[in-house]
């Protein structure tokens, strides 16, 4: 019996630069990444996404826009990471390091996949042309990149 838990997923692009933070702990550790997790009871998950990012980061933003979603499924494991990704480009304030994540600007020329999920470079490039994207990735096991992945673009 699968079970799914929500996750959010929010990148921060202004016109040259992505936002990442480097996760200094937990879930992906080591790895650079959006800011983002899971949500509160009685939270959309819209309220999540800002809330995470305030936290992680301590941006703030007036509206997000709902890019993506992607399914991930680990061999072995019954609990299925359903996660909700966001791009903004209008944030406030400067992004400041938190118990979680040391954010950095990042050239888009220069975006770090080495040293992000494996599945980062398939969706990137769809998120900066703002085009909407659905994908599903089974993984073999949390941290290897050994992956297959379902892709379906939506427009
Ligand atoms: C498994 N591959 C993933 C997972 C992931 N996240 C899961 C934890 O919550 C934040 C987003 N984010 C990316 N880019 N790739």
């Amino acid at each position: 019996m699968f079970t799914s838990k929500l996750l959010t997923l929010v990148i921060v692009v202004k016109p040259q630069q992505v936002l990442l933070g480097l996760k200094k702990r937990g879930f992906g550790v080591g790895r650079w990444n959006g800011f983002g997790g899971k949500l509160q009871p009685g939270e959309s998950i819209e309220q999540a996404a800002k809330r995470e990012l305030w936290e992680e980061s301590s941006l703030t933003v007036d509206s997000l826009e709902k890019i993506g979603n992607i399914r991930f499924e680990f061999v072995g494991e019954t609990e299925i990471l359903d996660v909700h990704i966001f791009r903004t480009d209008h944030y406030h304030g400067e992004p400041s390091e938190s118990e979680e994540m040391r954010p950095q600007w990042f050239d888009l020329d220069a975006i770090p996949f080495d040293r992000m999920w494996p599945d980062d470079i398939y969706w990137f490039p769809l998120l900066l042309q703002k085009k909407k994207f659905q994908a599903c990735w089974l993984y073999h096991r949390q941290n290897s990149s050994d992956w297959f992945m379902g892709f379906k673009k939506s427009g």
